[in-house]
């Protein structure tokens, strides 16, 4: 997993048109989201990535929000930070499962739709913690 984190006084998306054979129902994933002091993680799936991957991941991103006290996390499918992509079906499962693990430990998630264009508009509040990056491998 190849993580952006952002620390954001303002993030808002929104899903526009499809961007895979089968993009995720929006009835799973809203459609929309807007929200203020969010942890928004960009999170791309490498070949490779797994159950194990994401749990060791959600046990980073957790140490990371008890610091910066987020009001919501926000899983943000990203095909942007790497060029091993696991397929989207993997790459779905995994992101599934690091949404359910963050909130195994308590916190308030949401993740966006996957396999859509979105647009979004991000605040990055700008203090020293307030972008990290992160490459959790097998
Ligand atoms: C497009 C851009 O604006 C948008 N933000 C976007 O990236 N959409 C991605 C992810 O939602 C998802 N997706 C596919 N493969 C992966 C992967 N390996 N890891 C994460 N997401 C993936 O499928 C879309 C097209 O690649």
């Amino acid at each position: 997993l190849r993580l952006l984190l952002i620390h954001a006084k303002r993030f808002s998306y929104k899903a526009r048109e499809p961007a895979v054979k089968e993009p995720e129902s929006l009835s799973e994933a809203s459609a929309t989201g807007d929200f203020e002091n969010a942890l928004v993680v960009f999170s791309t799936v490498e070949q490779g990535d797994d159950e194990s991957v994401a749990e060791r991941a959600a046990s980073e991103i957790y140490e990371t929000a008890s610091n910066l006290k987020p009001s919501t996390v926000v899983v943000y499918p990203y095909a942007h930070l790497s060029s091993e992509l696991a397929p989207p079906t993997v790459a779905m499962d995994v992101l599934r499962k690091f949404a359910d693990k963050l909130r195994e430990r308590g916190l308030r998630v949401e993740r966006a739709p996957f396999g859509w264009y979105k647009e979004f508009v991000l605040e990055c509040y700008g203090h020293p913690l307030s972008e990290l990056s992160k490459t959790i491998r097998k």
